[in-house]
């Protein structure tokens, strides 16, 4: 498989620009996730790397090989070696399983005995062994995915596209398959791009994610950066649901927010984008809220809207300076003082990031 390096790349439908100027680099035998808001770009993205549709400027290159810009003309999709795995399992009903996964290899008029063992390796790798014979009718929609991911991966592309492949499954299939995607890509070396709007499985699945805002690239990093340090309030938003408050950070770096009813000192602060003196805006992340007995916690008592339980904890959601407020607790909220609807309870900032406003 091969790196996938986008340089400057801007897009447009007609007239209507769609990509700015995204720089994203896919190092050989990793997965590089697209998240971002419905209508933010992702596909597009993808698109535009596939080759079905040009770019206004940039370049795409995979490996040395320049697919399209550089003054040349765009590799035609067909000719760039890359295989892309839709939402929909494109899988023909009228071929079995070892048929359609041998498609691509045939058109390829890859010699018999090379194509068998191919196609033996393709199914083992996910867990479709059994079924070569097997019409795709006759599959779960899961094994049928299965199916299409064999058919991807045979012809040994320079990276697979993964276009909301999972998204039309069940849980635990999703899961399951998530998995077998990520074992594929540590054993078989899989450069990958996926777009998604899971954000828990852009979290499982990539090496590195890029969050897409308005066709615009507003942080790429690892899950872990993603996840403790938000690049914007945009981002804090749309990854942990985060809700935003206003306000001034003093020269001492005490934040406080417009109505003048809450303040959070310096260290309770993480400032991702750089420090902040002046006009601010603070990202309440459920994770840094803690909840307990009303009375003690920041500023004035927060009303509980809804708990919602989780594996991992439960979902407090408060009615807290006019917004809606989410905490995560990893035990049981109601443990010490009671946390239900209509309740009233103190919320207790652990940390929030702030961000320039
Ligand atoms: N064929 C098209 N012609 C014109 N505009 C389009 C076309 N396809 C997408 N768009 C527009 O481009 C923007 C980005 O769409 P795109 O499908 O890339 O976003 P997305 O992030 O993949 O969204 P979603 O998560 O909803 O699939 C949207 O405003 C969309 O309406």
């Amino acid at each position: 498989m091969s790196r996938i390096a986008i340089e400057g790349l801007s897009a447009a439908y007609g007239r209507v620009p769609v990509l700015h100027d995204i720089d994203l680099e896919v190092p050989d035998g990793t997965v590089l996730t697209l998240l971002g808001p419905s209508g933010s770009g992702k596909t597009s993205l993808l698109r535009t790397v596939a080759g079905f549709l040009d770019p206004v400027s940039g370049t795409v290159r995979a490996g040395d090989r320049v697919l399209v810009g550089g003054g040349q003309r765009p590799v035609p999709p067909e000719d760039r070696n890359l295989a892309m795995v839709f939402q929909h399992h494109a899988v023909w009903p009228h071929m079995t399983v070892g048929q359609n996964v041998a498609y691509p290899l045939k058109r390829r008029k890859v010699g018999r005995a090379e194509r068998r063992e191919r196609i033996e390796h393709a199914l083992e790798v996910v867990g479709l062994t059994a079924y070569a014979d097997r019409r795709p009718d006759t599959l779960s929609g899961g094994q049928r995915q299965r199916v299409a991911l064999a058919r991807a991966i045979v012809a040994r592309p320079e990276a697979l596209l993964l276009d909301e492949a999972l998204s039309a499954l069940d849980e635990p299939l999703r899961a399951a398959l998530r998995l077998t995607l990520r074992q594929l890509v540590d054993t078989e070396g899989l450069t990958v791009i996926q777009v998604t709007h899971d954000r828990d499985e852009a979290l499982a699945l990539a090496d590195r994610i890029a969050v897409l805002h308005d066709g615009r690239v507003a942080q790429v990093g690892s899950p872990s950066e993603l996840v403790d340090a938000p690049a914007s309030a945009s981002v804090a938003t749309f990854l942990h649901d985060a809700a935003l408050l206003d306000g001034q950070v003093s020269a001492d770096g005490t934040f406080a927010d417009t109505t003048g009813t809450l303040t959070v000192s310096p260290d309770r602060q993480t400032a991702p984008a750089g420090p902040v003196r002046g006009p601010a805006t603070l990202a309440l992340l459920p994770q840094g809220l803690e909840v307990c007995a009303p009375g003690t916690g920041d500023g004035p008592p927060a009303v509980v809207e809804a708990v919602l339980y989780g594996r991992s904890g439960s979902t407090v959601v408060c009615r807290w300076l006019g917004q809606q407020v989410r905490a995560l607790t990893s035990t049981d909220p109601s443990a010490d003082h009671p946390v239900a609807p209509g309740q009233d309870v103190g919320l207790r900032i652990r940390h929030a990031a702030v961000y320039p406003a």
